[in-house]
């Protein structure tokens, strides 16, 4: 298993496209080059050939990333080499983006083109203006969720913008077809105004059943919600405050049976007060936790001091009982719990060997944790990331794809605390005591049983606090 921090190049063979002068460079030069850099040449593709000039693909397999950056740099210094590209799998899986649109009906011949389109097609949308529920069984709005996204907190890495937040959420997209048959759009917004998203989103809103915000920064992130939520009758849902605080929680319950600790006995260090965190410090609070210290870039956050973030208010007067104060070094002394939800690599070995004993060590900023698992795995009794390369990932992806799936089965108009807390305790009922370890506290996002349990949990709860508009055929 390969796993690179920070450099973000997952996979062991690359791609260099290479622009070569034939009459100034010969190609054994640059085989040697790449073999005296530890690279395994298995490949070459022509690309073009001139009497000339020759652009051609070298696949080298190459055992880490370092290696990639020797090889690019010594083969860039040749004369007569123009280094055109550099790509791995993971690029290479991207070409062209990831998903596409598929027709459920061919169209053959006429006979179809008059129903799916002009002039038959009149008929339904005669239907639907008629009685617009039916919206719902006669488009696509049913299976349909809208991914969007204003780029402005994208997984760790910050403010990247409309167009770079794009691979996310088309991932997303996936994520939802592929675990739960979940149709959805990738939406990204040039625009960061809090109005103006809001009023996007409502336009947009008729072709679907569902919208799933996605890495959209704090505080903005709560308005833009809170008002789509009552300006809307589709359930809006931000993926990465509710769903991690539910997968979050989930992931709790059963690292906190590993180590024999009670949720309103422990201390809880939250790093990173954001989105993610301000949702999963509110499901902790109201899960029983009494002991909770939040801290951001400029330390804990304490009662008393005066916040321009208003949530950092709310949570200076509802969390740290004690008032402490200081670093995150200094407030993680003899904690039970660090969850972090802020940037790579800001936690270290030392400030963990000053937690309590048996410290579970929830790292999960993506893409890089806020420690390598590895520093700490001898000292930690229970660590997870929201990575996939390692074992325990509390990643909001073991829940948005079987919530969405409920609230679209039921037709739910929201999606409500209790269905949130339904999704939490399926996924944790996934994994039996006799099952649980060290390594195994969340179910695998690959486990068929997490969507299907989420998904019952969801519609069951929609049932009974009345917000589905229809009953599944097996609850009626
Ligand atoms: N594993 C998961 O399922 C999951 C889900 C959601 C978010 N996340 C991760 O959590 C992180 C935050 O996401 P978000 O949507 O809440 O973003 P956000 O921008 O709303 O919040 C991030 C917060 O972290 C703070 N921060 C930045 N650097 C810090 C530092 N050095 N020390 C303390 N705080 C710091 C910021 O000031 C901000 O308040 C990202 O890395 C994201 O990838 C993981
Ligand atoms: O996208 C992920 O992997 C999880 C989460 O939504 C995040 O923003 O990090
Ligand atoms: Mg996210």
């Amino acid at each position: 298993m390969e796993r690179e921090f920070g450099k973000l190049i997952t996979g062991k063979s690359i791609i260099l496209r290479l622009e070569m002068k034939t009459d100034v460079i010969k190609f054994s030069d640059i085989v040697q080059i790449i073999s005296d850099e530890g690279g395994d040449l298995v490949a070459i593709d022509v690309i073009q050939m001139k009497h000339d000039m020759t652009i051609r693909d070298l696949t080298v397999n190459v055992s880490d990333s370092l290696q990639i950056v020797q090889i690019s740099e010594k083969v860039q210094q040749l004369n007569g080499v123009n280094l055109v590209n550099v790509s791995d799998q993971t690029f290479l899986m991207h070409l062209g983006g990831k998903i596409e649109t598929k027709l459920k009906v061919p169209i053959q011949n006429r006979d179809d083109l008059s129903r799916v389109y002009t002039p038959d097609v009149a008929r339904v949308c005669m239907a639907i203006q008629e009685d617009q529920r039916k919206s719902f069984t006669l488009t696509i709005k049913r299976n349909t969720v809208a991914v969007v996204s204003d780029g402005s907190a994208v997984l760790g890495l910050g403010n990247i913008g409309p167009y770079a937040a794009m691979p996310v959420m088309e991932g997303k997209a996936m994520l939802f077809k592929q675990m739960a048959d979940v149709d959805s759009f990738p939406i990204c917004l040039e625009t960061q105004d809090t109005e103006e998203i809001i009023r996007t989103i409502k336009a947009i809103a008729p072709a679907f059943g569902g919208i799933n915000l996605e890495d959209i920064s704090s505080p903005r992130c709560f308005e833009i919600e809170e008002r789509l939520k009552e300006e809307l009758d589709i359930p809006v849902f931000h993926d990465d405050q509710h769903g991690t605080a539910v997968v979050l929680y989930a992931g709790l319950i059963s690292a906190l049976k590993l180590v024999n600790k009670s949720i309103d006995q422990i201390k809880v260090v939250v790093n990173g007060i954001g989105a993610a965190g301000i949702a999963c410090t509110k499901i902790l609070l109201a899960a029983g936790a009494k002991e909770i210290i939040g801290v951001d870039k400029d330390g804990a956050i304490v009662s008393g001091n005066e916040y321009t973030n208003p949530m950092w208010n709310w949570y200076s007067q509802n969390t740290n009982p004690h008032k402490s104060s200081g670093s995150l070094a200094d407030v993680i002394k003899g904690a039970d719990v660090f969850i972090g939800l802020s940037r790579g690599k800001i936690l270290s070995r030392e400030m963990v060997m000053t937690m309590n004993a048996e410290p579970i060590v929830f790292a999960m900023a993506n893409p890089t944790p806020e420690i390598d698992p590895d520093e700490i795995e001898d000292i930690a009794a229970v660590v997870a990331t929201g990575r996939s390369d390692y074992p325990n990932q509390i990643n909001n992806v073991l829940c948005f794809p079987g919530i969405f799936r409920g609230a679209l089965d039921c037709r739910a108009t929201t999606i409500n605390e209790k269905m949130k807390l339904a999704a939490a305790e399926a996924i944790a009922s996934v994994i039996s005591d006799d099952e649980r370890n060290k390594y195994y506290i969340i179910p695998s996002v690959f486990n068929p049983d997490v969507v299907k349990l989420v998904r019952d949990g969801v519609v069951e709860a929609a049932i009974l606090t009345k917000v589905a508009r229809r009953i599944p055929r097996e609850y009626r």
